[in-house]
């Protein structure tokens, strides 16, 4: 049998086999047999059996239809795992009494664990020593990762049941728009302000529940617009509510077309009709606009539409299962085409979808999504008996579409931009240049979309404060840290121009015990989530990400958006400061920079900021007042830092470089010395040497060398910054330094206990069991209902 924490695969509808299989998973297995059952409740600290615990469903998001195998899943908390040092078996501790009764089922398994029962209980104290023996549990890290992995499929009327049985969110829980999908409350909200909208009562009772009170201006200049039949090209700041602008309206028509909203009715027809396709730049984006519409689709008595979402990285069949029933196809252009090019009809049926959706257009009408996008643009319209259709009349069908474009910035283009790379250029357009640009690559019916522009003046939420923090190029790394340690506890995210600039940066801040993430292309797409994820889930952390995270993603309450790396557009700029100051909260943007960068940032800002006042106005974005005694306090622990980061990649790099070699040596049939193939052989420098000779020496270092460098981190780090006396602190007193100099609050920043708080926050129960049984509670089991 598959371990507990393994992935197990889908449920068996049939009750009976599922009872059998959950009773082979309670104790068919040696290896995790349960110690002694008795009927009465397990006391505390006492042995216990799995099946007598009070197991929690877990509240899977809502994506991906079948759930990855993670259908069924449990978990419990306080229970502690101990694995025997004699012969490896595992048992189970509660920390508390559990009062679960004896069930039916439960005295099935009792006969089953006959065995078991024989079982010496294990020392208390034989707690787990090393990663390795959690192994088959798998960390909670890893598994809470796994869920959102799931697609989702907006089948609200189920869903609606699921989640009155579902917990509430707990600070670990890993789905980051849970809180969009919980929000079924008793005390709904007045809804009378949309009522101009003309929308159902079903859309209205939505929003009620989900306490949206008021419409956003460009959710009541779209809608109705959008109602009628026009195209529309929508432009409005970042986290106005463009996703529900153009959301409602398909709900809408949804909900007429299946007036009876029950999807019996309707699936019935050998092939399923999509209603709206939603195209969108990235993965990350895809996966919360089907959030978002889950959410407003999931709150009422309706059954709501089935929605498939179509982006890289994830299992490419399943989705394609999932689109053969879907009303609502979202996707990133590179998977959706790759979709359509292997044929199985989906390309007839796009033809015939009502709403083409063109998210953060200017984006997916640039860059390298462009000939994706505009080969998907080309099929749904073309007119080809080639394309397997013969009995479409597509463009009949495309005058029934309507099209509808969305953006916080439309920018000039792929040419100019390109002309701009390496520079602070990257114009915005103005409401003309866009509108050419769109019409010509967007076959719009109309032949004028309606352009609603809620805010021409202002692209900049109005929360927002910025500012610039200038420091030498080679101090920028300090500069981060410093920034960060002024804004403790404080959502953040970092972006830098390269994937390199994320790896090097991650091990730099998680040395200095920094709660960070990462997020950018390379990364498998699972990791990708659960970053997100991890970053929404829990309020403190901090994401370093590439520009992949810059454009729609709507993570809530990010106080804080560094830019490391200066951004190369302007439009860039607006999207990453739009990651914070969000549906009217405030928020800041600190650009770092080299004082030979100032004076292009500055440009770059004003010509933001020109639209705001006409071409007169002159912003000028204020240079941050950071104190340089507390950042050269900071200096040592942030240089041993990264040489310890250094040293530990140059290792790793070196290992696959050797292996790599080695591998290449033996297919030759010649030896490989690593050492003789380094040596300083004429000829060999030139560019990158230097770097390769630091790579080198730090790749030579011992382990001793290196767990030296690490006590000695370890030890700044215990030891409080002293502040000094002066009032001088950056940003508008995100550092209260009297309670710093106390120790308290921000300083805790300082101290290693905070250290430990985010190695249990993070749920690194490797690490925390290994320093003493009291942090066992905090363990979590995850079992699978099959
Ligand atoms: N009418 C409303 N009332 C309150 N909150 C709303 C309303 N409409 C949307 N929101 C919330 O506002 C937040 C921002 O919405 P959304 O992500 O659609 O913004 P956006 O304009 O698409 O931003 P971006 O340009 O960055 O993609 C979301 O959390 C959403 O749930």
């Amino acid at each position: 049998m598959a371990p507990i924490g393994k992935k197990r695969p889908l449920p068996s509808k049939n009750a009976t086999t599922k009872a059998r299989k959950r009773q082979k998973l309670a104790g068919g297995d040696a290896d995790y047999r349960s110690t002694p059952q008795t009927s009465a409740p397990a006391t505390n600290g006492s042995k216990v059996r799995l099946d007598d615990l009070k197991w929690n469903e877990v509240a899977l998001p809502d994506r991906l239809d079948d759930y990855e195998g993670f259908f069924g899943l449990e978990e419990i908390d306080d229970v502690e795992v101990v694995r025997s040092a004699t012969d490896g078996r595992v048992s189970f501790k509660t920390a508390e009494r559990s009062t679960a009764k004896p069930t039916k089922k439960r005295k099935v398994s009792e006969g089953q664990h006959k065995d078991s029962d024989a079982q010496e209980p294990q020392p208390a104290t034989d707690t787990p020593s090393d990663g390795e023996e959690w192994e088959g549990f798998g960390s909670d890290d890893q598994d809470q990762a796994q869920q959102p992995n799931v697609p989702v499929k907006a089948a609200p009327a189920r869903a609606d049941k699921k989640q009155k049985k579902r917990r509430k969110p707990r600070d670990g829980d890993s789905n980051p728009f849970a809180g969009l999908g919980d929000e079924v409350q008793e005390d709904d909200v007045d809804t009378s302000a949309w009522e101009s909208l003309g929308l159902s009562q079903t859309t209205l009772s939505s929003l009620s529940k989900l306490k949206f009170s008021r419409p956003t201006p460009i959710q009541s200049a779209a809608i109705p617009e959008i109602l009628d039949g026009h195209d529309v090209i929508g432009k409005a700041s970042t986290g106005s509510g463009k996703t529900l602008a153009f959301g409602i309206p398909i709900l809408e028509h949804y909900l007429g077309s299946n007036p009876d909203r029950r999807k019996a009715s309707r699936v019935s027809e050998d092939i399923h009709q999509p209603q709206a396709l939603i195209l969108s730049p990235t993965r990350e984006l895809a996966h919360q606009i089907t959030a978002h519409l889950t959410a407003l689709c999931s709150q009422g008595s309706f059954d709501g539409p089935s929605i498939a979402t179509v982006t890289g990285g994830l299992s490419i069949q399943k989705q394609q299962r999932l689109l053969s029933k879907a009303d609502i196809i979202i996707g990133t252009p590179g998977r959706l085409w790759e979709v359509i090019s292997q044929g199985q009809g989906l390309l007839k049926r796009l033809q015939k979808i009502k709403f083409l959706v063109v998210d953060e257009a200017d984006r997916l009408l640039s860059e390298g999504h462009f000939k994706e996008v505009e080969e998907i643009l080309n099929v749904l319209d073309k007119d080809d008996e080639d394309v397997e259709n013969e009995d479409v009349d597509s463009s009949a069908e495309q005058q029934k579409r309507q099209t509808l474009v969305f953006s916080a910035t439309f920018h000039k283009g792929l040419q100019q931009k390109l002309a701009a790379k390496g520079k602070f250029g990257g114009e915005l357009m103005d409401k003309k240049e866009s509108m050419e640009y769109l019409l010509k690559k967007l076959r719009f019916r109309e032949e004028k979309p309606k352009f609603i522009d809620v805010n021409p003046v202002e692209q900049m939420a109005e929360g927002l404060k910025e500012g610039l923090v200038e420091c030498s190029g080679t101090e920028k790394d300090l500069y981060l840290y410093a920034l960060l340690t002024y804004h403790p506890n404080t959502r953040t995210l970092v972006f830098t121009n390269s994937i390199s600039a994320v790896r090097r940066l991650m091990p730099f801040l998680q040395n200095l015990s920094l709660p960070a993430l990462a997020l950018h292309s390379q990364m498998p797409q699972k990791a990708r989530l659960r970053s997100v994820e991890q970053f929404t889930a829990r309020p403190g952390s901090i994401l370093v990400a590439t520009d992949v995270a810059a454009r729609g993603l709507d993570i809530p309450g990010v106080q804080l958006v560094i830019h490391y790396h200066l951004p190369r557009a302007a439009d860039m700029y607006v999207h990453r400061s739009g990651r914070t100051a969000r549906a009217e909260n405030s928020g800041s943007s600190i650009l770092i920079c080299a004082p030979e960068e100032v004076a292009g940032v500055r440009r770059l800002v004003a010509k933001v900021h020109a639209r705001r006042g006409g071409s007169d106005s002159k912003y000028f974005i204020r240079s941050l007042d950071i104190d340089r005694r507390i950042v050269s306090k900071l200096k040592p622990r942030a240089t041993l830092a990264k040489k310890i980061a250094d040293t530990e990649n140059a290792k790793k790099q070196k290992k696959s470089e050797d292996n790599w070699m080695r591998e290449a040596a033996e297919d030759l049939g010649v030896d490989y010395d690593s050492e003789e193939f380094e040596g300083d052989a004429p000829g060999r420098r030139g560019r990158g040497a230097g770097r390769r000779k630091a790579e080198r020496e730090a790749g030579a270092m011992s382990k001793g060398e290196v767990q030296a460098m690490k006590a000695e981190l370890r030890s700044l780090l215990a030891q409080r910054v002293n502040a000094g006396v002066s009032p001088r602190y950056l940003t508008s007193g995100a550092v209260d330094v009297d309670a710093l100099l106390r120790g308290e609050r921000n300083g805790e920043f300082w101290a290693r206990l905070g250290d430990l708080a985010w190695r249990m926050g993070l749920g690194k129960h490797r690490k925390v069991a290994r320093q003493g049984a009291r942090y066992q509670a905090k363990s979590i089991l995850f079992r699978w209902n099959i």
